[in-house]
């Protein structure tokens, strides 16, 4: 069967551990079932997940109350940013309705994940005006056994010219938390490092972890394949890990920011963390025929979490 098309009926996706929800104005969503109460909820407006439960039916992402609808992008959950370059703010696949792929190329599956979609992402028209490339996106999204969540994007040169483009890319990935001055990350310490704030200045990270008393808003550079994000009030770990993804933005607005965004709550800053898998520092460049992947793995483990041990299996089985 052809990939879906924005306009065709809603696809029947026939599993126990699969839902999809029709609904108007672009907000149609595929729900992934796992244990108990694990679920993700993603739109395919934006290709988005806005909620990930634990099996307690708790959301560890953060989505703003004040979140508008399409076609503005959504804040909160895990918008995808590509292709940036000299157009919008953080590209533009987060702003586009993607489709069901009935019919992916194959991905090594690990055989004990059985909730999953594929969905893909191709240029319109007015996307090529702006953004002269032919590309195809391709996204996973899966619920593993435990509750972890993965996100597999495979993007594809398609430009039948013989170009070759570049893009840079980054999973927004909201986090919620208790209250962000109890907060620490580990796993970026040392680490250089650009500021946003002071023009993308380079500066090395001191300390022994990270921790937040004002507006953050840093690109950590060549930072490791797992960052731990230790919420002490809630109990809570996560551990991001990623693939093929050399930096990590970390951001929160504070206070005088978040009062001059019109989509999020003036004291929202306090209940969330961005931690983003990305490449930002060298974009990204593929010849025609060439593809590119990129992971982002999540888990959120109980923090019995000892300082300094990263390995998620470690922390659940001592
Ligand atoms: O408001 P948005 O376009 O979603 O961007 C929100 C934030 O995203 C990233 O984390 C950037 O590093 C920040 O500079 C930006 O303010």
């Amino acid at each position: 069967m052809a990939a879906a098309t924005p306009h065709s009926p809603p696809p029947q996706l026939s599993s126990p551990f699969l839902e999809y929800i029709t609904a108007p104005g672009g907000l149609d969503k595929v729900v992934l079932r796992g244990r108990r109460s694990c679920s993700v909820e993603i739109r395919l407006f934006g290709g988005q997940v806005t909620s990930w439960k634990n099996d307690h039916g708790e959301e560890l992402l953060f989505v703003s109350s004040k979140a508008i609808k399409p076609p503005k992008p959504f804040r909160g959950g895990i918008p995808i940013c590509f292709p940036q370059g000299n157009l919008e703010q953080h590209g533009f696949a987060r702003n586009r309705l993607w489709a069901i792929d009935d019919n992916p190329p194959p991905l090594p599956v690990n055989p004990a994940i059985k909730a999953f979609v594929d969905l893909i992402l191709k240029p319109s028209e007015d996307d090529l005006k702006m953004w002269p490339h032919s590309f195809e996106f391709r996204l996973r999204i899966a619920l593993g056994a435990g509750g972890d969540l993965s996100l597999t994007s495979r993007i594809r040169n398609t430009n039948t010219d013989g170009r070759p483009f570049s893009y840079t890319f980054a999973y927004h990935t909201y986090f919620s938390v208790s209250d962000i001055s109890e907060v620490r990350v580990e796993g970026l310490e040392t680490m250089d490092y650009l500021d946003n704030m002071k023009g993308k200045e380079r500066f090395t990270e001191q300390g022994d972890a990270i921790v937040f008393e004002s507006e953050v808003d840093k690109v950590y550079l060549a930072a490791p394949s797992k960052v731990a994000i230790i919420d002490h009030d809630m109990r809570r770990t996560f551990v991001v890990t990623k693939e093929g993804l050399p930096d990590a933005v970390v951001w929160n607005p504070w206070d005088k920011k978040a009062k001059a965004m019109q989509d999020f709550g003036d004291l929202e800053y306090k209940h969330m963390l961005c931690v983003e898998p990305a490449a930002v520092e060298k974009p990204i460049t593929l010849k025609p025929g060439e593809e590119w992947k990129g992971r982002l793995g999540l888990s959120a483990v109980p923090s019995s979490y000892c300082s300094g041990q990263l390995d998620p299996l470690k922390v659940l089985h001592g």
